[in-house]
């Protein structure tokens, strides 16, 4: 009997050494040998000098690795992230250290096209923060290639050119609502924001223009909470782990807010069945919601949603004030933006025909110029799928790599005096000489924004029923005015304007 227990207590030990030798070796042993791998790999890269431990991070918030401040490390993100761009400008790329981790940073566009190929589509781990769930913005590579398919015919040429209509309409009603009486600079980012959430539910889910206020307002004030949570989450690792987070007041906070964002399209998909059902209310031809029903999972449909609601209203907010401030700086641009726009568009004709909209070509140069010098999205990070070899470097599998739109739209040797707003940069004779991956404001390879066809067509839409109405001036210099890092680029100062109604009107 004894003996027989002893055998089984030896045997249960047999048993046992395998399994725990496999846990120790793929949960411990090996990212500890592929931690050591890249750290060494990486070493004799050229890089900005740094700490040995903490690497640069001590650049992006000083008080690392103690409680930061979020606001300071926001404000520092593009300062730091310049400095060790511009340390070794001859190099295409550069390596950030977080902490012992290397993150590869490429400098040239020659760079970024070698790295931003077919098959690098894995986003780093922050993407999942975002709390777009497994939309097509954050997903793994294999459910991507799937969804990306399902979304795409959302945005075919001829949707598209149907899409230009109600834009006209809510941009129409935009501008009528400005307050131009007081004469004072004022700062348009709620209205645009509303403005532009307005255009993507009427596209995605049919919801009219002029419906369901509150809740257009709260989904509105829910994105902003969320985009500052986002870069706190994932500057802390204790926020990484969903039930660890849900354990702190933060934590509580951010997956409450998550909560209602899906509460308040709940509800606005109840509002689009309510519309759709009553006699009143035409179909819309196939929006976002009908492309998706019955072809993904309940909660694929509201990552897939929120996702595009998210990704398509924020970004062309944030694109077009800083439009609208750079023109606001260049009174001779915009006399000649109205010109053209005026020959095209003359009084108050409607401004939803795609074709004529795109022979507007110095509005298409003052919009290209514009999302150069201030992209909406200014940093897209991947881990690589395999080796890359970027001049002579060989980048390993599974390094994280950090590209930075305004780095690499700031290279003076793709764009002399790249601090000049300058529209003609983007003449066809001058475009010629730009390199694609030197113009990146919608990603760049086979993950770049699917919306941005219908973004352009928002903004060009925008900015001809605004220049033609009124004349704009930005009172506050450009170059005083610190980007803070969130997931859009957003200015830490208000972008104030004062918009005067042309005599003509
Ligand atoms: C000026 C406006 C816009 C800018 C600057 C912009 C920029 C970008 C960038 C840089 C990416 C790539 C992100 C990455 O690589 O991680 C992206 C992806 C994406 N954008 Fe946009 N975007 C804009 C407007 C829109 C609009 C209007 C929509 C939808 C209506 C949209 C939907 C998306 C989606 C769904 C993705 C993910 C694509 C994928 O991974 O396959 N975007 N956008």
């Amino acid at each position: 009997m004894a003996f027989s227990g002893l055998m089984s207590v030896e045997s249960l030990k047999l048993g046992l050494l395998p399994i725990v030798s496999y846990f120790i070796y793929v949960y411990l042993l090996k990212p500890a040998l592929h931690f050591v791998h890249r750290a060494i790999h990486y070493h004799g890269f050229p890089c900005y000098p740094r700490n040995f431990i903490f690497g640069h991070s001590l650049l992006f918030w000083t008080n690392f690795p103690f409680p930061y401040n979020l606001e300071s490390f926001q404000r520092m993100f593009h300062e730091a992230t310049n400095k060790l761009a511009a340390h070794d400008q001859d190099q295409s790329l550069t390596v950030c250290w977080l902490t012992l981790h290397p993150n590869v940073l490429p400098v040239s566009h020659e760079a970024v096209e070698v790295i931003m190929n077919k098959k690098n589509v894995r986003k780093q781990f922050f993407y999942k923060f975002m709390g777009l769930g497994n939309g097509l913005v954050a997903s793994e590579p294999a459910l991507w290639k799937v969804r990306r398919k399902l979304i795409e015919p959302f945005f075919s040429t001829k949707k598209i050119k149907g899409y230009a209509k109600h834009m006209d309409q809510e941009v129409k009603s935009f501008t009528q609502q400005l307050n131009t009486e007081t004469g004072k600079p004022v700062d348009l980012e709620d209205q645009i924001h509303s403005s532009t959430l307005n255009i993507i539910l009427k596209s995605a889910l049919s919801i009219p223009l002029d419906d369901s206020i509150e809740d257009k307002k709260s989904l509105t004030e829910l994105v902003n909470k969320v985009e500052p949570n986002l870069v706190r989450r994932s500057l802390n690792p204790l926020y990484h782990i969903d039930w660890v987070a849900k354990f702190t007041k933060f934590g509580r906070y951010y997956f409450e807010t998550l909560d209602l964002v899906e509460k308040v399209l709940a509800r606005m998909l109840n509002r689009r069945k309510q519309l759709l059902s009553s006699t009143s209310h035409e179909s819309e031809n196939q929006d976002f919601v009908s492309l998706l029903e019955g072809k993904v999972d309940q909660q694929g449909f509201f990552d897939e949603l929120i996702t595009m609601i998210a990704a398509g209203h924020e970004t062309t907010a944030v694109g077009l004030r800083w439009i609208l401030f750079n023109l606001g700086h260049h009174p001779d641009v915009q006399e000649r933006l109205y010109r053209e726009i005026v020959q095209f568009f003359p009084d108050d004709t409607p401004v939803d025909d795609m074709d004529k909209i795109n022979q507007c070509n110095y509005l298409d140069q003052c919009i290209k110029e514009s999302l150069r010098l201030n992209p909406p999205i200014h940093v897209f990070a991947r881990y690589l799928e395999e080796d890359v070899v970027v001049k002579d470097k060989r980048l390993l599998k599974d390094t994280g790599v950090l590209v930075s739109c305004p780095i690499i739209h700031h290279n003076p040797n793709v764009y002399p005096d790249p601090e000049k707003y300058d529209p003609d940069r983007w003449t066809p004779e001058n475009a010629s000489k730009i390199p694609k991956a030197a113009y990146i404001p919608f990603g760049y390879g086979p993950r770049s924004c699917i919306g941005y066809r219908y973004a352009i067509l928002e903004l060009k839409i925008y900015t001809i029923q605004i220049i033609r109405k009124f004349s704009l001036r930005s009172t506050r210099k450009h170059e005083s005015i610190p980007s803070k890092f969130e997931i859009t680029l957003k200015p830490c100062l208000p972008l104030e304007i004062i918009v005067t109604p042309r005599n003509n009107n």
